[in-house]
Parts: C-alpha cells; structure tokens; sequence
C-alpha cells in the first residue's frame, strides 16, 4: 500500500449480516484500492456474540484483531477510532449517529439512513456542528457500473432523452418464518418493504430519471400504493411523474423474486436494461439502440461485495476535510426520505417512531 493512500481506523456498531459482509470486504487484498481501511475495534451488545464476529471475520483476515468493545459507547470514545460504521437495524439509525457525533466520530450509517426524513435533519444538523464527515452507506451509488450507468444515459445520452423507467427489488424474505422480534418483521425496528429494499428501486429510478441530486434535481409528483400485512408493508409501489411528462415506475416486495433484469430505461432513442440478482448489487446493463439491436453489454469486475468502493470513496473525502460526499450528498439522502415518507403517507405503512 502506498503512503499517499489514507488510512481510515473503523469502529464497528452491531454484529449483525450487514457488518459481517462490510468488514470482510474492507479487508479483502485488492488491486486499485484508493484508501487502507483497518478495522480498529468491534462495538456490541452482546460480548458472546461480538467475540464470534471477530473470530468468523475477522481474525484471519488482518494482521491485528480487533479488540471487542462491550457497549456502543465504548466504541464512539475510542481515541483511536476515526470512523463509527453502524450495522444496526435502522430505527436505531438515529440515535447511534448521534451518539458517534456526540464523541466527534466520522460516520457512515448502512441505508436508510434514518426512519423518516426529520430523523436524518436532526443528525445532520449535529453533523454540521460538530463539524464531522457522515453519510448514508448506500453502497450501490459507488459501484463503477452505477457510475458508468449515468454516464452513458446523461453524458453520452446513448438512449435519447429518458421516457420512461421500470425498476424492482424484490426477494423473499419468507416472513412467516421468523420470529416477532426480527428487524424485518417489527414496525419498531423500521420493518418494510419500502425502506430495506424499496429504496434501491427509488435510488436507480431517481438516478435514471435525472442527472442532479439534492436541491438542484427536479422534484417529481409521486402516487403510490403499499400492501400491508400485519401493520408492515410487503410490497409497495411508487410512480414519479416528472414535469415533462417522463416515469419512474418503482416497486419491491418481500414475497417473490425479481428476474435477473431488474431496470428498464427507455429513450427516444433506445433502451437500458440493468443485470444482476438485486438491485443492490448490479453486474452488468446493456444498451440497445437501432446501431445495436442484439445489444452493447457492460460488465464489471466486482471481487468481494463491494463495500470498499463506498469505504475508499468515504477515505478519500474525509481525508480531503469534506464533512459530506459529492456522490451522495446530505441534500439526497434526505430528498429519497422525504419521497419514501411521501410513499408511506400515501400507502399506510408507519412506524411508531413517525
Ligand atoms: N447495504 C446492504 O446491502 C445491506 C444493508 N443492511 C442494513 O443494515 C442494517 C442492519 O441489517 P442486518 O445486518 O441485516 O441486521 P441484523 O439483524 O443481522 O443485525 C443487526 C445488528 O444490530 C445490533 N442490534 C442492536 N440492537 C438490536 C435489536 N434490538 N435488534 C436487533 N439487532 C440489534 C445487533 O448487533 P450486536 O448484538 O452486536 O449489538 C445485530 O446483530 C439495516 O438498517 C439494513 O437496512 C442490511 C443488509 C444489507
Ligand atoms: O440492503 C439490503 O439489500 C440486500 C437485502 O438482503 C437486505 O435485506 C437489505 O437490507
């Protein structure tokens, strides 16, 4: 690793799936890193259950093991952690961010950010005075081919002017199956279709259909319906109608499964259709035009996950002095959660926090 790279020293909130899959990727060996991720310490509520996590994840995979934190605090305190990474379901979003903050830690928070849009305001806001970096781990804004993908439809608009656009993310989530306590299935922990999978759809609709973000992006009129089942949503569906007249037609849904092609975008011009087996985790798309009736296909190396690629981008801005990203910037997380509290309003879904 070159001494140019920074060097960012993780604390890890929550033992749960998400974290296991994050500290695994940053401690892959890969080609073009942009930054060393060291995961420095692991904060959980349980000592049985984070000795586990460190031992299944960790252990072999760096020269130094993280040493177990028994709280959260614990954690946030740690004059040696730069940044807290928080893996916990998300109606504890907010008050983890807060408590990192409070300690002066740099954040980066696993999606959606918070349980509705006045929960972020207030984060950033503590954010801003503190003075800190924070953002929202969505990981699939920072994969090359999502880079590439808003590449070729607003820079080179290689379909035209988009006129419509379909996406879904749905995966079975087998609901019956797991107990009342589950994050999926307990309103109090922000259960739902629309914030754990639905956002991905709103996140490849709203970057198809419009080349800014945050203030500066277009504000579409949204209609939507939500399938309610025991006070939690299992499917939603969203329509963005823009000022011009172009769609976003946006779903998800926790019973069944998407095909492997889980975007359409169409131009006057041609049309995209985005590969892979979820919406997080795209592989490849492909751009059909009359030049390329059989179609231009676009395939990304992605060894690992993926998670380094949101990790470096976090690296590399913290060590610039940014307290926030250009690639996903406060103003856009909290615009995707006013649009899905907009969803909920609409379709019913609430939780008790709202
Ligand atoms: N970017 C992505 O692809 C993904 C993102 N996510 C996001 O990550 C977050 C966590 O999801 P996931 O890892 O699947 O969840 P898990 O239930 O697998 O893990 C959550 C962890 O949070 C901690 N926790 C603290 N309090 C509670 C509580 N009351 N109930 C349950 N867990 C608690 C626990 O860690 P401990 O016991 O160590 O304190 C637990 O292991 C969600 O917000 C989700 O949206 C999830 C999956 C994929
Ligand atoms: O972010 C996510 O993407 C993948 C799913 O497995 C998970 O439930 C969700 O939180």
């Amino acid at each position: 690793m070159s001494a140019s790279k920074p060097t960012l020293r993780w604390g890890i909130i929550g033992t749960g799936l998400i974290s296991s899959w994050f500290v695994q990727d940053l401690c892959l060996e890969r080609e073009n890193a942009q930054a060393s991720h060291i995961i420095q310490v692991v904060g959980s509520s349980s000592v049985e259950k984070g000795n586990r996590f460190i031992d299944a994840h960790v252990q072999q995979r760096q020269s130094r093991p993280p040493p177990l934190c028994a709280t959260y605090e614990q954690t946030y305190r740690d004059p040696d952690v730069d940044i807290v990474y928080i893996g916990t379901p998300h109606a504890f979003h907010k008050q983890n961010c807060l408590d990192a903050i409070a300690q002066g830690k740099h954040v980066l928070c696993e999606k959606p950010f918070a349980l509705n849009a006045k929960e972020a305001r207030e984060v950033f806001k503590a954010a801003g005075e503190k003075g800190v970096f924070v953002m929202e781990a969505l990981w699939t804004r920072f994969f090359p081919l999502f880079e590439a993908f808003q590449r070729v439809l607003h820079r080179d608009e290689a379909v035209g002017d988009v006129v419509r656009v379909f996406c879904d993310f749905a995966m079975n989530q087998s609901l019956s199956s797991l107990d009342a306590s589950s994050r999926l299935k307990n309103p109090a922990l922000g259960a739902g279709s629309l914030l754990d999978i639905g956002i991905y759809s709103l996140t490849w609709g709203l970057a198809a259909l419009d080349s800014q973000m945050g203030g500066k992006a277009q504000q579409p009129k949204i209609v939507a319906a939500q399938t309610l089942v025991d006070s939690i949503d299992v499917a939603s569906a969203m329509i963005l109608l823009y000022p011009d007249g172009k769609q976003g037609i946006l779903t998800c849904n926790t019973s069944t499964k998407t095909p492997p092609v889980f975007c359409r975008v169409e131009g006057t011009k041609g049309h995209i259709l985005v590969e892979g087996v979820a919406s997080s985790a795209p592989r490849s798309f492909t751009i059909y035009t009359p030049q390329t009736p059989e179609g231009q296909k676009y395939e990304f190396e992605r060894p690992g996950k993926g998670f380094y690629w949101e990790a470096d981008s976090v690296a590399l801005d913290i060590a610039a002095g940014k307290t926030e990203s250009v690639q996903l910037p406060w103003a856009e997380t909290l615009r995707v959660l006013d649009m899905l509290d907009e969803v909920r309003r609409q379709g019913g879904a609430k939780f008790p926090q709202d």
